[in-house]
């Protein structure tokens, strides 16, 4: 289980740096040391707490190799000070205290000891446990003060920053080296065998790597490459599984297995071309292999997604579940391309002509946690991106790409050093909090009217992730577990920039520009936030004041619950038109008026309770106007709702409630006996209904 932690506490700047005045001794610290371990063992099943770090306190990771930096003794190390062009090699001299992270005492060449805590390692790591008696190696180490007078510590937040080191790595000083525990490369493939019997894969993996390192024998070699493939296959090692099973064949038909877990990995790594590739040598090598012909069918499956963008939507819907919610599915890409934008750094553009409904591109998630929990969501996909990006260095081309505000990279990000890939959570954790979006289990249920679920996951899409943000956007997203599906909202022309909404936009343009600048540092230029800026200071202060009104007004009656008093329509429709008014109309011709959308749903309900259904055409179609849709100057006009999605002169905005006003305008025209005018209504609402939602639904979801 993970749960966010608090904040740590704040540091002093690194101006403060000092030499500590004072030291725990080693009996001092494995006192207190031991004291804590007690207490971990009373809780055996606490949840394993996950460290974010706080950006105000951001430190570059190091990108220097352990044999460039200059070792230096414990008792050099100053406090508050990152130490850059240093490091220190130290003995492990006591077994981890296990929390947010692994703090162990440690003990140098020379006798000093002090405390070492490492953070966000990956429990397919050693380091994630810090066995005492191994040996690690701290590039550029940040001490720091721990609390109390005298307490510091070695904090390692960039999982990078530390390795572990083997026992015969000429770094270690003499004192230290112990030489290896196991002598020959059988005893340790036979000591990998056991760690992988009892579970220990991460152990299982150190095992058989010092059983490679022990022999030149290929053929000795090569069943342990397969033992040490499908042991990272188990632990999601894709990277390393697909070389070690590369690395296993002897050439003939054995190679069969070889090529299958090959296969595996690739897949694994949503690489379906080169699972294909892999998977087809392993059919002509062992033409009946049932297990190899499955992993082959799921394989052209997942590209003929990719190709096509054909989905079973309803299926797809149908399967998920709370365990269930990383869908087997492949990205359809191929209507849209990332290039640079005119608005800001890379964009997302359509490569063909769209219609409003169709789907602009579905994208699985390149990351998301099964943690709906909100105040669990954010700390789960910090510690799942850091996880990964350590067992799948490939990956880290493509997530450690994405825009991460301002934070200063370095450039080796990504690159492998010491055998291990430059992460710096802090980068990380920037790119989450850019590009991460919200999906609840489905968006379908997610609309329903009553449902006060809340519970969304986060995850990262890259592909989404690139798509700028306006409120009159032409694009929507929805989710089915962790497939993001997004559809056109309006017509689209080739070569046009795609947008989508961050977050539900909100009324009043400055609460909402408030809202983007804190979280993404822009402030919107749409096309509806231009015009409300054009609008003059006073009209945008009487809007507000209005609003609140007016909201004040609706929030005493709710339609649907109660039939409402004609003394309380009258009273909203008066505010209304003083809003409707207070929008300047040459500027707003063809725009959104966000602020007039509640009191006009309001009293399209006050007046469908009353059954007064001219009314409710009237103020249903002064939603759809308020949305920005084109609909009649006068509702005895003709005119066609279907076509409201092509208008390419107005801003619009779509949401679920642009679908139940069609649905309301089709009840009321029906029971007027405008059997034609209710059709085309309930047609509007159905492609609407499968914006929003991602696929074809029926209407009737909506009143469950
Ligand atoms: C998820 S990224 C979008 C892709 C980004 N443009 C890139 O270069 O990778 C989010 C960032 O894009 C920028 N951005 C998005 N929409 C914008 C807009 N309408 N105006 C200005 N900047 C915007 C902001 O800096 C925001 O933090």
């Amino acid at each position: 289980m993970i749960m966010a932690t608090e904040a740590p506490e704040s540091s002093a700047p690194a101006s403060s740096a000092r030499a500590a005045s004072k030291r725990l001794t080693k009996e001092q610290l494995l006192k207190t040391h031991n004291a804590h371990l007690k207490k971990q063992d009373t809780l055996p099943n606490a949840p394993r707490p996950v460290k974010q770090p706080v950006m105000a306190e951001a430190y570059q990771a190091s990108t220097k190799s352990i044999r460039e930096v200059d070792i230096i003794p414990l008792s050099d190390l100053e406090v508050e000070s990152h130490h850059r062009g240093k490091g220190i090699v130290v003995k492990v001299v006591s077994p981890p205290f296990v929390g947010a992270g692994a703090v162990s005492v440690v003990e140098d060449e020379f006798g000093n000891v002090d405390k070492l805590a490492i953070y966000n390692q990956n429990d397919s790591s050693i380091l994630s446990g810090v066995p005492e008696g191994c040996i690690v190696a701290v590039k550029e180490p940040y001490y720091k003060r721990n609390g109390a007078e005298g307490d510091h510590m070695i904090c390692v937040d960039h999982p990078s920053d530390v390795i572990l080191l083997r026992f015969s790595d000429p770094v270690i000083p003499e004192s230290l080296r112990l030489g290896p525990l196991l002598k020959t490369a059988e005893e340790w493939k036979n000591a990998g065998d056991t760690a992988f019997l009892g579970k220990d894969f991460p152990t299982a993996v150190f095992c058989y790597s010092e059983a490679l390192e022990a022999s030149d024998d290929a053929a000795f070699k090569a069943p342990i490459y397969t033992k040490r493939a499908g042991t990272n296959l188990v632990l999601g090692r894709y990277d390393g599984a697909k070389a070690d099973s590369l690395a296993s064949r002897i050439g003939g038909p054995a190679d069969w297995k070889a090529y299958y877990n090959a296969g595996r990995a690739a897949y694994g790594l949503c690489e379906y071309s080169a699972s294909k590739e892999f998977l087809e040598k392993a059919l002509e090598l062992n033409t009946t292999n049932s297990a190899i012909r499955k992993e082959y069918d799921r394989c052209l499956a997942r590209l003929k997604e990719q190709e096509t963008g054909e989905y079973d939507f309803k299926a797809m819907y149908a399967s998920l579940s709370p365990a269930n919610v990383h869908l087997d599915r492949g990205s359809f890409l191929g209507n849209t391309r990332v290039a640079e934008s005119p608005l800001h750094g890379r964009g997302l553009f359509a490569t063909k002509d769209l219609k409003a409904g169709d789907i602009v591109f579905v994208e699985k998630a390149a990351l998301m946690p099964n943690q709906y929990e909100p105040a669990r969501a954010s700390a789960a996909l910090y510690a799942l991106t850091v996880r990964q990006l350590c067992d799948n260095p490939s990956l880290a081309k493509d997530i450690l790409g994405m825009y991460a505000g301002d934070y200063e990279r370095t450039g080796a990000e990504g690159t492998t050093v010491d055998g291990v890939p430059v992460l710096d959570v802090f980068l990380i954790e920037g790119i989450r909090t850019k590009n991460c979006f919200s999906a609840p289990l489905s968006t379908l249920d997610d609309t329903k009217p009553g449902t006060i679920d809340g519970r969304l996951a986060k995850g990262l899409w890259i592909h989404a992730a690139a798509m700028n943000h306006s409120c009159v956007t032409n694009t929507m997203r929805s989710f089915v577990g962790d497939i993001l599906i997004s559809r056109a909202t309006r017509d689209i022309k080739a070569g046009e920039e795609l947008f989508q909404q961050y977050v539900p936009v909100k009324s009043l343009p400055d609460v909402r520009n408030k809202q983007y600048k804190e979280g993404w540092g822009f402030e919107c230029a749409c096309a509806l936030c231009s015009t409300e800026r054009a609008s003059p200071e006073a009209s945008r202060a009487k809007r507000k004041e209005l609003l609140a009104a007016v909201e004040k007004q609706c929030n005493k009656k709710i339609p649907g619950k109660e039939i409402v008093p004609d003394a309380a329509i009258r009273a909203v429709d008066r505010l209304a038109k003083q809003l409707e008014d207070a929008h300047e109309a040459d500027l707003y011709d063809k725009h959104p008026r966000l602020t007039l959308i509640y009191p006009c749903n309001w009293l399209v309900g006050a007046h469908r309770g009353k059954k007064n259904w001219g009314k409710v055409v009237r103020y249903g179609i002064k939603v759809l106007r308020n949305f920005g849709f084109p609909v009649p100057s006068d509702e005895s006009d003709a005119w066609d709702p279907r076509e409201i999605y092509s208008s390419r002169d107005n801003q619009t905005l779509m949401t679920i409630h642009v679908v139940t006003a069609l649905r309301r305008l089709g009840e009321a025209y029906g029971t007027l006996g405008q059997q034609e005018m209710a059709d085309r209504c309930i047609e509007a609402a159905e492609l609407g209904y499968m914006m929003v939602t991602g696929f074809k639904n029926d209407l009737s979801a909506l009143d469950q």
